[in-house]
């Protein structure tokens, strides 16, 4: 949890998001409205529901971008969904309730990994022993294991091969939901886990470099030196209290009743998503998760139907809405300079491990910016989502070719970027599949 203010929250996403003020300020107090909540003692803090979010703009504008930023920024678990999926055929109603359930392993995901940071130290000193007792034998020498060891961190054993035992932790076994019990409610029983739990997990001897060792012995002594039952725990605590959920293209779920026809279903998801934004719990296989302080961002364009076409309990359930604005030619000149691991960055830093020194003028990006515009007109406004498909064409021939080109200054400018792509642009059928 995060104690960062609003205006420190806003100031954040400000290094990943261009523009879009008004839905960074509204996601940095639904955060810092958590925070208080944590302050708060005894009922109260019980009654303080969190205040969920409607998004409303066109694709590729940023709505996701912000939650998962926002998320992040918090250390919260995250996940994106779309509401469409449940409108599927052969979707159920308790299937929403696998949101909660995926965003349980999300959640232990991340526990696991800080915990994992906290015992790092330690556990790299016990996969060190580990790779000794491979190479020398538990019984060698002191004098042997320690002239080994010192050859071992000097680097000098990396490609030796040595015979290691890693206990398979079942991971990757089948999951197998069960079928008939009541509402899928245990979710899925990992078969690994029951035979985990019963033999204490299957030790298999492997094969490999000093070099490759050392990581798979280092994540299974961090995993010994942490309990994981608490990260579950953990993890159920964090979701509860910090879970995010972005449930996109809620827009398309809104159906009004003059339509008929698959508006049932739609209604049906609306009503089946209700009680985990109203407040539930879901059983997990890791044990019951109570959704009342879950933030749901929902997010969608509304082009054609409005969010009263919501039903009202859901309406009242999303009572902060805000409205994102298209991108202009300017939003995309910066999206594409400015922000933290920009494209240009990441293709000037790409092109750097080839040795090549690639230079992008400030001409080129106007132009980048400029084709963007244009094919969004002309084919399909996806949003910042054409400057990635318009700097791959620019930089097609680079990037296949780049390896040859070791040592090399590639400037590209404004006439280098027009003549890869302003044919293309121009010609609307062919930048259908192109750009
Ligand atoms: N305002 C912005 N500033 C920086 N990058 C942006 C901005 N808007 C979009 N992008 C980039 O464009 C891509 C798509 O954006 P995002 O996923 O946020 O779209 P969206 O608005 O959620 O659309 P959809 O509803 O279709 O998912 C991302 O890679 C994101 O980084």
């Amino acid at each position: 949890m995060t104690s960062f203010s609003p205006r420190e929250i806003v100031s954040e996403l400000d290094r990943y998001i261009v523009g879009q003020h008004k839905a960074k300020r509204a996601v940095a107090i639904a955060l810092r409205n958590r925070w208080r909540r944590q302050q708060l003692e005894g009922q109260l803090r019980e009654e303080v529901l969190p205040k969920n979010i409607l998004m409303i703009g066109p694709t590729g504008v940023g709505k996701t971008e912000i939650s998962r930023r926002l998320a992040k920024l918090a250390g919260a678990p995250f996940l994106k969904v779309e509401a469409t999926k449940f409108t599927e055929v052969g979707y159920v109603g308790r299937d929403v309730e696998q949101i909660i359930r995926d965003l349980v392993e999300i959640g232990i995901g991340l526990v696991r990994d800080v915990r994992r940071k906290g015992v790092e130290a330690k556990a790299h000193l016990a996969a060190e022993e580990r790779v000794l007792d491979a190479l020398v034998g538990a019984t060698a020498s002191p004098g042997t294991r320690e002239s080994f060891r010192k050859k071992l961190r000097d680097g000098l054993m990396d490609d030796k091969e040595i015979e290691i035992e890693l206990t398979s932790s079942g991971q990757g076994m089948p999951m197998f939901e069960i079928p008939g019990m009541p509402g899928a409610q245990m979710g899925a029983v990992s078969l690994g886990d029951m035979l985990g739990k019963a033999f204490g997990g299957r030790s298999k001897p492997r094969r490999v470099t000093v070099k490759d060792a050392h990581p798979l012995l280092l994540s299974e002594e961090a995993d010994k030196l942490i309990d994981q039952d608490a990260i579950v725990q953990e993890a159920i605590r964090s979701v509860e209290e910090n879970g995010i959920v972005f449930l996109d293209e809620i827009d398309k779920i809104a159906g009004s009743e003059r339509r008929g026809g698959a508006d049932v279903s739609r209604e049906g998801v609306q009503r089946d998503l209700l009680p985990l934004i109203e407040g539930t719990t879901v059983s997990t296989k890791h044990g019951a998760v109570k959704t009342d302080h879950i933030l749901f961002i929902a997010s969608g364009a509304f082009h054609v139907s409005k969010p009263s076409d919501l039903l009202p309990e859901l309406q009242g359930r999303l009572p902060i809405r805000v409205e994102l604005e298209a991108l202009t030619r300017e939003d995309f000149t910066r999206i594409l300079t400015e922000t933290e691991a920009s494209l240009v960055k990441q293709s000037v830093a790409l092109m750097g491990t080839e040795g090549v020194e690639l230079i992008i003028t400030e001409d080129a990006v106007a132009a980048i910016a400029d084709i963007a515009v244009q094919v969004n007109a002309s084919v399909e406004n996806i949003g910042a989502r054409r400057l990635q498909t318009v700097i791959e064409r620019v930089l097609d021939d680079l990037s296949f070719t780049a390896p040859d080109r070791a040592g090399d200054k590639v400037v590209v400018d404004g006439d280098y970027v027009r003549t890869r792509v302003a044919d293309l642009a121009g010609n609307t059928d062919l930048s259908r599949y192109i750009l």
